[in-house]
């Protein structure tokens, strides 16, 4: 039709004032609300104006679907919303966070807690970039990511989502990450607001505001006792760069600052996020965020939905009890609790992403855009980030010569443990399923004893694997091999079921490391892990020590890296302590006495 919200050509502005005015109260809730994609049939998103839909962790159109059923299934969903009295296009969001991890052979990068050892910016802008086009080949326009997370203590199940402890290092990856997302924002644009270049481009959303990383004890969605300057001065630094990158959205955190739900902190999301920092996108609670704004949750559940809204979350991620939200407020606003001034404001803000993304022009996934999803050029730049974030922690015992790089002209070398031939591992949470899996069969990629197979095959190096030898195969043996590589670690997790006290290496690591390693045969050990582990007991034991956190699908790039086609550069982004009860201990700590220190990093000799 001929409205002035269609106008394409129309200033940004006179395209939202001219549709919030035409919006009834329903239509403009409806915006407000993200559902589960599970629950959102045509029927639910055009009865109910639905705004945006969501995949959860895991949450797939179909076992291994490819990517032209996502993007069927989106379009499905958009053209339900398009079909509306107003036709307002929804926005389908997925979390992103290391590629495309829930979608079947698409290209899985390091986890964040890689990729801020590498500290190099133009090669996570490129990430962006790639992963970008990954989602855009689904179909999907909108990513929950990336998580700005300044991680303070190891402990809490989520640090492996953290770029760094340190507030620089993630600045200048978030600093990265979005205009790798979303798009540069031109020379002669406005910096600050939100901003998506086009149609292979994403918006993105950094998470979880604010303080997420600083709960006590790292315990998942609990309290972070902070005054307002350390806040300001440890968690909000990457909330500066994000806005003047032009983020889109900003998720709200679980957690509290100082007892205070985020969900319902008027003063950080208002007074600080929108009218001090300037925030002009959306901001966007997590999944069942207003339920849990209680204890027990969901208890007065009217009064939480209050507080969300008029803290001034604008968009809901009420997977399920969508119906039950959208009455709630529809009874606050109507009996004058909420005033319309707020809704507007909300909506304005999710117009204004919608609009300056191009999603009225363009609601429908690009089918032709397919083939992006897990390309070689994607995994080659991730087996490059693979390279880029392995950490050299000890190479030769003292007065011996250094075990790495590793020959690949050899006899016989033995590959064991539990992470050496296990791609689920290596890739670790948010990927395929929410907690991430075990196993080879999950998507495409490579392990880390398939790189040190390809790596040799050309010299005439025999490689024996064993997942867990026993003593009497290594004494029996251990005149005839070369070397040994031990790969042990953690296996996958994803948010509270990360939480762990005690940091210690899962069995049968350590057995496997003392068999191989106290059995006479020189050993690198490489450690699969989503953080610093209790490691002091075993270094001494050990010839080599590589830290390779959540490779993902690309394990060649350990392999490049351990026979040295590459050299070591990665630096610790996170302080390595030497037992849990100095926790937390970070960089700048008055009292710092780490196994190794923020910034450390061995290179090769030869390199
Ligand atoms: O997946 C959506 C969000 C995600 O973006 C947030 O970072 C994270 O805090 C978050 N947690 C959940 C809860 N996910 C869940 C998945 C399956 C069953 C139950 C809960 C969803 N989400």
């Amino acid at each position: 039709g001929g409205a002035r919200y269609k106008d394409p050509r129309q200033p940004l502005n006179r395209r939202i004032e001219d549709l919030l005015a035409r919006m009834t109260l329903a239509e403009k809730i409806g915006q407000m609300s993200q559902i589960e994609r599970e629950n959102a049939t045509a029927d639910v998103v055009r009865g109910y104006f639905v705004g945006s839909v969501l995949s959860g962790g895991g949450s797939v159109p179909a076992p291994q679907a490819p990517a032209e059923a996502w993007v069927e299934m989106v379009n499905e969903m958009q053209r339900a919303a398009m079909s509306t009295r107003l036709g307002i296009p929804m926005l389908y969001g997925i979390d992103a966070v290391h590629g495309h991890g829930n979608v079947y052979k698409a290209t899985v990068f390091p986890h964040n807690v890689g990729l801020g050892c590498t500290r190099d910016p133009e090669l996570v802008k490129k990430i962006g970039a790639a992963t970008a086009l990954e989602v855009r080949a689904t179909g999907i326009p909108y990513v929950f990511a990336p998580c700005v997370a300044v991680c303070r203590d190891p402990r809490w199940g989520r640090c492996y989502e953290s770029y760094s402890e340190d507030p620089r290092v993630v600045q200048q990856m978030t600093s990265s990450i979005i205009p790798g997302l979303q798009g540069e924002i031109p020379a002669n644009g406005r910096r600050g607001a939100p901003f998506v270049a086009g149609q292979r481009n994403v918006a993105a959303c950094s998470k979880h505001y604010v303080g997420d990383g600083g709960t006590t004890r790292g315990i998942n969605e609990n309290n972070t006792a902070a005054s307002f300057h350390e806040l300001l001065g440890v968690h909000m630094p990457p909330y500066y760069s994000a806005v003047i990158q032009g983020v889109s959205t900003v998720m709200v955190s679980f957690s509290s600052w100082n007892g205070v739900k985020m969900h319902a902190n008027h003063f950080l999301v208002t007074d600080f996020l929108k009218n001090r920092l300037r925030f002009r996108g959306f901001v966007i609670s997590d999944w069942r965020g207003l339920d849990k704004m209680t204890s027990p949750e969901h208890d007065d559940y009217i009064t939480s939905v209050k507080l969300g809204i008029l803290a001034a979350i604008d968009m809901v991620m009420i997977p399920y009890t969508y119906t039950e939200f959208i009455d709630d407020l529809t009874a606050l606003v109507r009996n004058g609790t909420i005033p319309m001034s707020r809704i507007d404001d909300a909506v304005r803000r999710i117009l204004r992403v919608k609009f300056t993304m191009g999603l009225f022009e363009d609601p429908y996934g690009d089918p032709s855009l397919a083939g992006e999803l897990g390309k070689p050029e994607h995994r080659e730049l991730a087996r490059e980030a693979v390279r880029r974030s392995l950490v050299l922690l000890k190479n030769g015992k003292p007065g011996q010569k250094p075990l790495l790089p590793l020959p690949k002209k050899a006899g016989r070398i033995l590959v064991a443990g539990s992470h050496a031939d296990n791609l689920g591992y290596q890739c670790g949470g948010w990927t395929i399923t929410w907690q991430g899996l075990g196993g080879n069969n999950l998507t495409a990629g490579t392990t880390i004893l398939n790189g040190i197979k390809r790596a040799v095959q050309d010299h005439g190096t025999e490689v024996v694997y064993s997942e867990s030898p026993d003593a009497g195969f290594v004494q029996r043996n251990k005149g005839r091999f070369d070397y040994a590589v031990v790969v042990v670690g953690e296996p996958p997790y994803a948010e509270s079921f990360g939480d762990n006290l005690n940091l210690t290496i899962p069995e049968p690591g350590p057995s496997v490391i003392r068999v191989v390693c106290g059995g006479g045969i020189r050993c690198a050990v490489v450690l699969v892990s989503g953080r610093p582990l209790a490691v002091e007991p075993y270094v001494g034991a050990v010839d080599a020590l590589v830290a390779a956190w959540l490779p993902g699908t690309e394990g060649e790039g350990v392999s490049d890296v351990l026979f040295g086609d590459y050299g070591f550069t990665g630096k610790l982004a996170r302080t390595w302590f030497r037992s849990v009860e100095q926790l937390p201990m970070n960089v700048g700590d008055a009292r710092y006495d780490p196994l190794f220190p923020f910034g450390f990093g061995l290179g090769l000799e030869t390199q």
